[in-house]
């Protein structure tokens, strides 16, 4: 990482820099004002490390060498935008934490026990964290709660998701954002009510279930469905992502806002100003 600070600039450091996620949101700080790309990070190993990032992703040179070093890298910058996996983003929170800089996880896939991990690394460093960063899924997420709450359990809900098929982890992130909020509507905990994976001999449905269904295939970017399902009438919420850069654009914006904020766990509800806000 070579590239020098320029005052008045938020240096955000991009993990998991060849991936998808952390292309797009390297093209996005390199054409945002008031940003500057403090680093681009890979794993050891990675054929991009000691190349110019802007090289690497087949364009002109950004001036920023991709690096495996992520204490370095991470101490010398104001934020951390995090698309990985969740074995990494683990580590780039204890990371973020000892620099106290504001870390950004997008990364879905999470067990109990990574989520522990960061929450303690919230202790010291503000990570603003969730499974979606577009600003029409954080809506969607409301308007389910307001519904679930609005329809008894009369209405079935159904949560169905669609992704490209490199995708690891289901349900995604988001059917999880969505399903939390139709239980909260509900008054219920999603552990307790979600029906994931049905297969064979199931059984009929269990009244108050929150059930989860999820779609792989070709280059879907990201398409999800709240359906409340009762006798003789449904009600479907839906959202479709057709680009990621409304993910990297929400990404960004919570870089920014986590800027001086004291140490703590936030979401894109805070970021947006939608938290407590009746849809
Ligand atoms: N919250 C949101 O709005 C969104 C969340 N996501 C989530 O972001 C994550 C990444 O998605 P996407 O960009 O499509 O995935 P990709 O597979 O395209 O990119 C992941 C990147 O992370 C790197 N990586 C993975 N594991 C490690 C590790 N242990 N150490 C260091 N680097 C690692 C990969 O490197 P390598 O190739 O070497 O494995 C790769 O560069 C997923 O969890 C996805 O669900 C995606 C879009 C939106
Ligand atoms: O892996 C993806 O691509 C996406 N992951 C997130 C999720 O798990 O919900 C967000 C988005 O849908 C794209």
């Amino acid at each position: 990482m070579s590239e020098t600070a320029t005052p008045g600039t938020t240096g955000i450091v991009v993990t998991g820099a060849s991936g998808r996620m952390g292309q797009m949101l390297i093209r996005l700080i390199s054409e945002t004002r008031g940003v500057r790309l403090a680093g681009a990070l890979e794993r050891a190993g990675h054929d991009w490390i000691g190349q110019d990032v802007g090289a690497a992703m087949g364009g002109g040179d950004l001036g920023v060498t991709v690096s495996d070093d992520a204490l370095e890298v991470i101490a010398h910058a104001q934020a951390v935008i995090d698309f990985t996996a969740p074995a990494a983003s683990v580590e780039f929170a204890d990371l973020a934490a000892q620099a106290r800089t504001v870390h950004v996880i997008g990364t879905t896939g999470f067990a109990p026990q990574d989520l522990s991990r960061i929450k303690a690394a919230a202790r010291h460093a503000a990570i603003v964290r969730a499974g979606n960063m577009s600003m029409g899924v954080n809506l969607l997420t409301q308007l389910t709660r307001q519904v679930a709450a609005a329809l008894d359990e009369d209405f079935d809900i159904e949560i169905v998701e669609a992704h490209h098929n490199q995708k690891v982890d289901a349900p995604s992130g988001t059917a999880l954002m969505l399903g939390e909020a139709a239980a909260e509507g509900r008054g219920l905990s999603l552990d307790a009510a979600s029906d994931r994976g049905r297969d064979g001999i199931t059984g009929k449905r269990k009244r108050g279930d929150i059930g989860f269904t999820a779609i792989r295939g070709g280059d879907i970017v990201g398409e999800h469905d709240v359906l409340f399902a009762g006798a003789g009438e449904r009600v479907t919420l839906r959202h479709v992502a057709t680009d990621r850069a409304v993910f990297a654009r929400g990404a960004l914006k919570a870089a920014l806002w986590g800027q001086g904020r004291p140490p703590g766990e936030y979401d894109m509800l805070d970021v947006l100003g939608m938290r407590g806000a009746s849809a």
